[in-house]
C-alpha cells in the first residue's frame, strides 16, 4: 500500500518513518510477563529507523497501527472521511486490530520489525530494483539484439504494477524503439507476474483539493500512454510470462502478438474497483470475442486462463511455463529476420483500418474514468485493496 502511510512519507526516509509513526522518545519500561519488554520494544522502533531499504507501505501501515494499539490500545478516534486516504488507511489499520491486547501488539511489532531487520540484512547483497538503471530507465530494463528490442518491465517485488514513473518510461522505451534499428519490439515482465496492471498506489498521494486535477492528469496520463501503442509503427509483441491484470491486459490486443506463459491469467477486476475498462477494450474485446465473452471479462471480471485466453483471441499462443522463454526467444529471432520494410508495412496496414476508431475509444474510455475515479465506489474499492493486508 505504498503511498499511504508513504504519503506520511512521500519519498521514503527513515527520519520521516519515524516522525509518522509519531515514536515518542520516552518510553522506558521492564520486560513483562508477556514476551517483549519495553526495552525490545524501544530497540524496534530505533531499528526501524535505521531500515536502509523502504519496507513498503503496507508493512509501515502495519508498523503503525501495532505501535499505536501497543502504546493507546484499542482504536477509538473517530473515522476519517473517504477522502482523508491516508488517515483513513491508518484508521482501518488500527482499527482491524480490535481488541488485540496492548502486550500482544508490543510483541508483533517487535517480531514484524526482527523480519524486516534481517531481510533487509540477506537482501543487501542484491542491487535494489530501483538502482538498476539501464540506459536510464529506472522501472525497466531495455535491450536490443539480434534485431528484437525487449523492453521488460522490472517492479517484481510488486508484480510490475504500473507506476506514473513506469507509464512514461514505458512511452520514452517505445518512442526509442520506433526509431532504432530493431525489427520486432517486445515488452515482457520480470518476475513472476506480466503485470498487476495500474498502481492503486497511483491514487494516494492526493489531498482533497488535488484529487480533481490528478484525475485530469491521470486521464491525460492514460490517453498518451494507450496511444503510443495504438500508434506504434513496428511489429510488437506481447510475452506474457505470467499473470496480467488491469491495463496489461486490456492492451494487448494493440499488439500484433500475444506468446502466452501457460502460467498466464487475464484479469480486468474493473467493476470490483469501481472502474471502468480501458485500453480500447471497451472496443477491441466485443470485437475480438464476441459482446458475452468480453462483458464477464470487463464487466464482471471474469479471470481467463492462457488456454482461455488463446481459444477467444487475445492471446496467440500458449507455451508451457519451462520452455516459455527458449520457445518464444527463438520463434522472435527467425522472424526478426524478415524483411523489416516489410513486416512495418505490413503491420501499418492492418493498423490503419481501425486506427482513428481506437483513438477515438481511447479518448472516451479515458474521459470516463477520470470521472470514475473521483466516485466513491472507485475510492472505497482501492482503499479496501490498500488496507487489506494490515487487516491480516
Ligand atoms: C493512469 C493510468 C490508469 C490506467 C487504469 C488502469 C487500471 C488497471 O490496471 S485496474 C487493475 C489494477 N490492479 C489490481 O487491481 C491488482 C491489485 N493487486 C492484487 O490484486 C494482488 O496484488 C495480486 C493478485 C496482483 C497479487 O497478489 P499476491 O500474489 O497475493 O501478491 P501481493 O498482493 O502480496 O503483491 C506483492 C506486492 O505487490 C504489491 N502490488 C501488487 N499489485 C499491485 C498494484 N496493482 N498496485 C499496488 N501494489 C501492488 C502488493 O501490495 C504487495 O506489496 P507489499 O505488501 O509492499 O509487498
Amino acid at each position: 500500500m505504498a503511498g499511504v502511510t508513504g504519503r506520511l512519507v512521500r519519498g521514503w526516509c527513515p527520519r520521516a518513518v519515524r516522525s509518522s509513526l509519531q515514536v515518542p522518545a520516552q518510553l522506558h519500561m521492564s520486560k513483562t510477563a508477556m514476551g517483549a519488554s519495553q526495552k525490545d520494544f524501544e530497540s524496534a522502533m530505533n531499528q526501524v529507523k535505521l531500515l536502509e531499504k523502504d519496507p513498503g507501505n503496507e508493512v509501515k501501515l502495519k508498523l503503525y497501527a501495532l505501535y499505536k494499539q501497543a502504546t493507546e490500545g484499542p482504536c477509538s478516534t473517530p473515522k476519517p472521511g473517504v477522502f482523508d486516504l491516508i488517515n483513513k488507511a491508518k484508521w482501518d489499520a488500527w482499527n482491524a486490530l480490535g481488541n488485540l491486547p496492548k502486550e500482544t501488539a508490543r510483541q508483533n511489532y517487535v517480531d514484524l520489525v526482527s523480519g524486516l531487520s534481517s531481510s533487509s540484512d540477506s537482501s543487501s547483497q542484491v542491487k535494489p530494483e530501483a538502482d538498476r538503471e539501464q540506459a536510464g530507465y529506472e522501472t525497466l530494463v531495455m535491450t536490443s539484439e539480434d534485431g528484437i528490442t525487449k523492453i521488460m518491465l522490472n517492479r517484481p517485488t510488486k508484480m510490475n504494477a504500473l507506476t506514473t514513473q513506469m507509464y512514461q518510461e514505458i512511452m520514452l522505451a517505445l518512442e526509442a524503439a520506433s526509431k532504432d534499428d530493431s525489427t520486432i519490439t517486445v515488452l515482457t515482465g520480470n518476475g513472476s507476474y506480466f503485470s498487476s496492471g495500474n498502481d492503486l498506489t497511483n491514487f494516494t498521494h492526493i489531498s482533497p483539493d488535488e484529487i480533481e486535477e490528478k484525475a485530469r492528469r491521470g486521464a491525460i496520463l492514460l490517453r498518451d500512454f494507450v496511444g503510443c501503442f495504438i500508434d506504434f509503427p513496428k511489429p510488437l509483441v506481447a510475452a506474457v510470462n505470467g499473470p496480467a491484470v488491469g491495463i496489461s491486459v486490456t492492451i494487448l490486443r494493440l499488439f500484433d502478438l500475444v506468446y502466452a506463459s501457460d502460467r498466464a491469467t487475464f484479469h480486468t477486476p474493473f467493476s470490483h474497483l469501481g472502474q471502468t475498462p480501458e485500453g480500447c477494450s471497451s472496443y477491441t474485446f466485443p470485437k475480438l470475442m464476441g459482446p458475452g465473452k468480453a462483458a464477464e471479462m470487463l464487466i464482471f471480471g471474469k479471470k481467463l486462463t492462457a488456454a482461455e485466453a488463446c481459444a477467444q483471441g487475445l492471446v496467440t499462443e500458449v507455451f508451457p511455463d519451462s520452455t516459455f522463454q527458449k520457445e518464444v526467444w527463438t520463434r522472435l529471432k527467425a522472424y526478426s529476420k524478415l524483411p523489416r520494410n516489410a513486416l512495418r508495412i505490413s503491420k501499418q496496414m492492418i493498423r490503419n483500418h481501425e486506427k482513428e476508431k481506437l483513438h477515438a475509444t481511447n479518448a472516451e474510455e479515458s474521459r470516463i474514468l477520470q470521472e470514475r475515479w473521483l466516485s466513491d465506489e472507485c475510492m472505497n474499492a482501492i482503499m479496501n485493496f490498500l488496507s487489506r493486508k494490515a487487516k491480516m
